[in-house]
């Protein structure tokens, strides 16, 4: 029987959505740009030269980022031998559950609650609850923010006052800053789990607790973060597969994005690095007939919103060796797919993610182009490789 390996590269976009102006991210393109910036010579530090990511290139993923926005891709020569496109998303959002669970075959139809780009961001009624859970007599921040600046900005006051850091982004997220040991780590995080059912009515996609750690001009998140994330409007690729009697294994950030539904196993690390322990292992070792659900979120998180170019493609080149590695592990009947759930182009303005396509390239489906799908088919087609219904709009492109 045939398993399936679904890898989530967070936010390795590919350019051309036709709705990016809709979001204020015309020509934005993460792995174009990124592709360029190396060809030239502006990717430079622990790294050099072209991006180099031969691997995924076999597999299409030059040819996918051409096919999706035309963009050139210095140093993406490879002819593929994997069977690759290009996916568009139609929800109304680019963050990573809208991304997820429209891959996973379920779009999102609802319109989600973003907080407005001003001081204060929240409903004075919103800041109360958060002050009531806490026991704490105000907040910090309520704004808009990146989380490394605001916490360099506000940690000390924070310190301080007890006063746990709330901001947001032009994601629909709330997310609270506190320091793991002066606030405590599990208070937090019981925050913002007795929080996430008030945001979740409102459809605010998530409560996210951000812990930090060190003092004054030297604070550092930490990998304990937690997402709470609204629930699938509807049953998903995982509780497809689940409800056939299949074993589903969830790597990274996967549980939280799908509120733990249909997941049988879940594999977390502190880093990529170990998340990716988790896919060789499993690729070793999964069951006959079932799903590797996977993401990697350290493109997004470490690089993209920190628009640090040449960090994306060290981590881009890092990502591509381990691939290597990984097929190797696989079996005949074997599905791997490589995807995206949104753009983060590092050479845009701001720090937020960009609306963009995503490349979908494939090991062990044969070769050739299945040109543009949705977002919605790789779901579909990951269910036909393991021979379960699919439910929803998605068709396989297999
Ligand atoms: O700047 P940091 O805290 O990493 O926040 C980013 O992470 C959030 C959730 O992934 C996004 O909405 C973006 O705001
Ligand atoms: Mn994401
Ligand atoms: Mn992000």
């Amino acid at each position: 029987m045939a398993r399936a390996f679904l890898v989530v590269m967070d936010s390795v976009g590919c350019g051309g959505a036709p709705d990016a102006d809709a979001f204020g991210d015309a020509e934005s393109n993460t792995l174009g740009h990124i592709a360029a910036a190396c060809a030239e010579g502006r990717a430079e530090e622990g790294r050099s030269g072209p991006l180099s990511v031969p691997n995924l290139d076999a597999l299409g993923l030059g040819a996918a980022v051409r096919l999706a926005s035309g963009h050139a891709m210095p140093g993406l020569t490879a002819v593929p031998a994997g069977r690759w496109g290009a996916a568009t998303e139609v929800s109304r959002g680019k963050d990573t559950p809208s991304g997820h669970w429209e891959l996973a075959g379920v779009p999102v139809p609802w319109d989600w609650t973003y907080f407005p780009d001003t001081v204060p961001a929240f409903p004075d009624d919103l800041v109360a609850e958060v002050c009531r859970l806490a026991g704490v007599a105000g907040i910090l921040g309520n704004c808009h923010a990146s989380g490394t600046e605001i916490i360099d900005r506000l940690g000390a006051e924070h310190l301080r006052t007890g006063w746990p850091i709330c901001y947001t982004s032009a994601d629909s997220v709330f997310q609270i800053a506190a320091h793991e040991e002066v606030f405590g780590l599990e208070r937090l995080v019981a925050l913002c789990r007795d929080l996430a059912p008030r945001l979740h009515a409102m459809k605010v996609g998530r409560a996210i607790a951000r812990p930090f750690v060190g003092a004054p001009g030297d604070f550092r998140r930490t990998g304990n973060r937690r997402d709470f994330a609204i629930a699938p409007p509807a049953p998903t690729l995982l509780d497809w597969v689940q409800v056939a009697g299949r074993v589903t294994h969830a790597v990274g950030k996967i549980g939280d994005i799908f509120s733990h539904r249909g997941i049988s196993h879940l594999h977390k690390g502190k880093d990529d690095a170990a998340l990716f322990d988790h896919l060789d292992r499993l690729g070793a070792e999964a069951e006959e007939g079932s799903l590797t659900f996977a993401n990697f979120v350290e493109f997004d998180t470490n690089f993209g919103h920190r628009r640090d170019v040449a960090g994306y493609a060290r981590q881009l080149e890092w990502f591509d060796a381990r691939v290597g590695a990984f097929l190797a592990r696989l079996g005949p009947g074997d599905l791997a797919v490589f995807t995206a759930d949104h753009g983060n182009d590092p050479t845009f303005r701001g720090t937020e993610h960009t609306r963009e396509r995503v490349p979908v390239v494939c090991h062990g489906a044969g070769g050739g182009s299945f040109g543009l799908c949705g977002f919605v088919d790789v779901g579909a087609s990951v269910a036909a490789h393991l021979g379960i219904a699919a439910q929803g709009p998605g068709r396989s492109f297999l």
